[in-house]
């Protein structure tokens, strides 16, 4: 059962931040390789992200694991909406699918 304290913070950050970044350390100084990727992806694209490192908190590690039903870091939400980890990221941003579906979602991007 996801702590319904956790729940709280997540949506006021994922609802109350465009792009929103669950990773392990810090957009200055990540402490994984794909946290760090991400990160990068990022400011290639040229978008503005709140980068929330969960090494920090157990329990919003655990608790955002149960809320989105995905069992690993980084987790990249925009608007709201969970996107995916390093390899989909990754993925969709090589095909351009990220940039299409920041525009969409009206999030601006430097690039
Ligand atoms: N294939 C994953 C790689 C990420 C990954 O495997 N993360 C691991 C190691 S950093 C993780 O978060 N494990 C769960 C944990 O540390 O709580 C992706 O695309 O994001």
């Amino acid at each position: 059962m996801v702590d319904q304290n956790v729940v709280e913070r997540i949506k006021q950050d994922i609802e109350g931040n465009d792009v929103v970044l669950y990773m392990k350390g810090t957009p200055v100084f990540p402490q994984c390789g794909f946290s760090a990727a991400v990160v990068q992806v990022l400011s290639h694209v040229g978008v503005k992200f709140k980068g929330v490192n969960i090494l920090e908190d157990p329990g919003l590690r655990q608790g955002l694991k149960e809320y989105s039903n995905w069992p690993t870091f980084p987790q990249l939400y925009v608007k709201g909406e969970l996107v995916g980890g390093c390899d989909i990221v990754r993925e969709m941003y090589e095909s351009g699918e990220l940039q299409t579906l920041l525009a969409d979602k009206g999030v601006a991007t430097a690039a």
